[in-house]
């Protein structure tokens, strides 16, 4: 979010005809990974709800958003999104919203010295309550259900009544979104901010002794905030920090009435959140999700796995970014650590021959997921590292910019991913494996990432 100097641009609540009747073309087209949603009149009341009800966030936020991913396809900054794979109503606490901040905190704090650069600070948060799955059921002990597809559609629980798409979860999910939304702003313009705090949790890190490898960078940016301090910087004024919302736009129920007309420009903004992206399975050029980023004015971002064809890129940025404005598209590639120094490179080169400056993030999680010998969808904390390092390494060679990361990963000490220098082992995964869908990595490995991408950066 900006900070308080920033103009906050008014969105219509009532929406004015026109572009809303140009986003209602998109309704026929047809949308991968929706719900069936059993009860039709239910669906029309929280939709109708929905749209009565006030945005999110702004669009002028939005805008400020763009503008800081354009510095980003630049090289100008470099950009941290993380956050749950999915997150839960019931998780929506304030003790695990502030970890979950917290631990982005730190990580862009590190970040930002190993980049020399402003980080820009995107949550995977309040709004992640939708989930596109490889298969429609779920089998358990020969009983088939509907899967679970995120909080805003069915319930985790594993029984008929849990796994009913209910809409009026579209509704719940609008509030857990804007409590959680609420507490963000609180904490990132309240204090909890502050670069001094971070800096000493960071510190608390790195003396613990399995991390005794990344002592020597804290201490670096121990000894760079003392050389602030005597220069006379200003540490007051760097009590708050913008922080943003992004999720995948993936339930249309969700995402259309959340659509309104700026009032300033007559523009469509989709104001359940800052960034929205469309997933690795719903991409699809003449589908409902492409359509429907393409008319809204967010930055928006596109999930590319290491199976993408170039030239569907290309016409995805004549589709979503026409007027080639920079920090407008965002290309998430989740290619997998053995895949990304093959797969990458052609697809980085045609589409800069191109003449599109999209800004580049690297997903090196979704490539990278497999079921371990005891039976948890899991990563291997390594594969993650390599995946990063194979991103850089193929931008560095083409002398294009490794805009950033996005991470799923949480503020809590669980156990879904393995490695990291806590050691996490498959035998360890039962210990607190809490995920709903894919494995996180966990506050640890969240800063041990941090600390060994701010390596990378310092040799770019
Ligand atoms: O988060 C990503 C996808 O929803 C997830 O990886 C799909 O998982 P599944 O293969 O368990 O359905
Ligand atoms: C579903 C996700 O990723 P992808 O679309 O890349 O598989 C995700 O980010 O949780
Ligand atoms: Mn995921």
């Amino acid at each position: 979010m900006p900070d308080a100097h920033l103009p906050l641009t008014l969105v219509s609540t009532t929406t004015s005809p026109d572009p809303l009747q140009r986003l209602a073309a998109g309704a026929d087209l047809p949308a991968a990974q929706q719900p069936v949603w059993p009860d039709r009149a239910a669906l029309d009341e929280a939709v109708g709800t929905l749209a009565t009800y006030p945005p999110l966030v702004f669009a002028g936020e939005c805008d400020v958003l763009k503008d800081r991913m354009a510095a980003v396809a630049r090289g100008e900054a470099f950009v941290l999104q993380g956050g749950d794979c999915a997150e839960t109503f019931v998780s929506a606490t304030a003790d695990n919203i502030r970890d979950r901040v917290k631990t982005i905190l730190q990580m862009a704090a590190v970040l930002t010295y190993g980049a020399s650069m402003p980080v820009v600070k995107v949550g995977r948060m309040a709004g992640q309550y939708a989930k596109p799955r490889s298969s429609d059921d779920e089998t358990r002990e020969g009983v088939t259900l509907p899967a679970y597809r995120g909080d805003m559609v069915n319930d985790y629980d594993f029984t008929p009544e849990s796994r009913r798409p209910d809409p009026m979860r579209l509704v719940r999910g609008y509030h857990a979104s804007s409590a959680t939304l609420n507490l963000v702003r609180a904490f990132t313009t309240g204090g909890f901010a502050d670069l001094r705090h971070v800096h000493d949790w960071n510190k608390g890190f790195v003396a613990n002794a399995a991390n005794a490898r990344y002592e020597r960078l804290a201490r670096d940016i121990d000894k760079a905030m003392r050389f602030m301090a005597a220069c006379g910087a200003d540490f007051d004024a760097m009590r708050t920090t913008e922080f943003f919302s992004a999720h995948e736009a993936l339930l249309l129920d969700y995402e259309r009435p959340m659509t309104r007309v700026d009032s300033r420009t007559g523009q469509l903004y989709d104001t359940s959140g800052h960034f929205i992206w469309v997933g690795e399975r719903t991409r699809d050029l003449d589908g409902a999700h492409i359509d429907f980023v393409s008319r809204v004015r967010n930055p928006v971002g596109v999930k590319v796995s290491a199976n993408a064809d170039v030239d569907d890129l290309l016409r995805m940025i004549d589709v979503v970014d026409p007027d080639r404005e920079p920090g407008r598209l965002t290309f998430i590639t989740r290619m997998g650590a053995g895949r990304v120094r093959e797969a990458l490179p052609a697809i980085v080169e045609k589409v800069t021959a191109s003449g599109a400056l999209v800004t580049w993030v690297c997903d090196p999680m979704h490539g990278n997921t497999f079921s371990s010998a005891s039976g948890f969808k899991t990563r291997d904390f390594d594969d993650v590292v390599a995946e990063v390092r194979g991103f850089f390494e193929v931008h560095q060679g083409l002398g294009t910019h490794p805009g950033g990361i996005h991470v799923e990963l949480t503020g809590n000490d669980v156990t879904e991913c393995i490695g990291g220098s806590e050691k996490i082992l498959d035998a360890d995964l039962g210990t607190r494996y809490e995920s709903v869908c894919d494995p996180r990595l966990n506050h640890q490995q969240s800063l041990e990432l941090a600390f060994l991408v701010a390596e990378m950066l310092a040799q770019d």
